[in-house]
């Protein structure tokens, strides 16, 4: 299997080490990455990323057997688009990109056109499978609290009501519904995006967002109701030693269902 890798930061340093041991039924043959962080500090960027081309966009006619976008928003529009509409299964690590209609329906659209599948990596939450049964048989309420330690939030719009590291209590900075809270925190609200597409959608999910001086860990609570019953789930989880916003777990469900391509069983 040959892989593409869009991304070459905290999540996809830890799913490129983690696939080391599997290097004989995959290969990372290509990195695409948009250089702009390394090019503002200064420095060019490598021509290549512990021995894989580096790539400013995906190479030849962007062909590989997997397409793997652990990057940002704008690289779904950038890079995953024009891969499904060439066939490649895409997974999408930036799922609040899809809170914008256009960029729901072009992720739509390409991959009908290439008769191919992104996939949504569950990331820093669990329990989607459940909920998205519970909304065959109908969701009342789903109720999704992202709960971040104050430096999990700097640089986002939660610092325009005063310096986050003078917190000395929980203060909820976003509060309305999941579409809103990812297109206004696009590197934080993944997760409120994920549990939006597994139950009530963008529109009916209610998302409070919290940054919280208390927790060292990012906290991720759904609260769901519905025919099949309540469900209550919360994870709890250390972040990336890389990047204090992104949980450690997340890139690890990245290599599971990398894994599940290639084993005989899939949970
Ligand atoms: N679904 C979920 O539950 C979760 C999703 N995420 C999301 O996953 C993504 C990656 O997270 P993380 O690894 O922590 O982020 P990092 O900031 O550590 O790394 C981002 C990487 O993506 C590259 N990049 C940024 N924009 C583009 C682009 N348009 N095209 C190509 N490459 C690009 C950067 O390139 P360069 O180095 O050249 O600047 C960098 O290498 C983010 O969007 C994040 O919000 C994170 C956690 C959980
Ligand atoms: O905890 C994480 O890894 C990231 C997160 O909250 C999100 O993007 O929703």
């Amino acid at each position: 299997m040959h892989v593409t890798f869009i991304g070459a930061g905290a999540i996809a340093s830890e799913v490129f080490t983690r696939l080391e041991p599997y290097r004989n039924a995959l290969e990372i043959t290509a990195i695409v990455r948009s250089g702009a962080a390394t090019a503002s500090r200064g420095r060019a960027v490598d021509s290549t990323w512990r021995g894989v081309p580096v790539h400013a966009a995906l190479p030849g006619h962007g062909y590989c057997d997997l397409l793997i976008e652990m990057a940002a928003d704008s690289a779904v529009l950038q890079h995953v688009v024009p891969a499904l509409r060439n066939g490649v299964p895409c997974f999408i690590c930036s799922v609040g990109a899809l809170a914008a209609p256009e960029v729901q329906a072009a992720v739509r659209g390409a991959a009908q056109q290439g008769g191919t599948t992104a996939q949504l990596m569950t990331g820093a939450i669990g329990a989607l499978d459940a909920l998205a049964a519970a909304a065959v048989g109908g969701l009342v309420s789903v109720h999704y609290t992202g709960r971040k330690p104050p430096r999990a939030w700097a640089g986002t719009l939660a610092e325009a009501n005063g310096p986050l590291d003078s917190l000395t209590s929980p203060t909820i900075i976003f509060e309305g519904n999941a579409r809103d809270a990812a297109l206004k925190y696009p590197l934080n609200a993944n997760v409120a995006a994920t549990v939006a597409l597994s139950g009530v959608g963008f529109d009916k999910t209610r998302v409070t967002l919290v940054a919280d001086p208390c927790v060292d860990c990012n906290v991720h609570h759904i609260e769901a109701a519905g025919s099949f019953g309540r469900l209550d789930f919360c994870a709890h989880n250390l972040p990336s030693p890389d990047n204090p916003k992104t949980s450690a777990i997340a890139a690890w469900s990245v290599v599971r269902a990398v894994l599940d391509r290639v084993s005989a069983f899939r949970s």
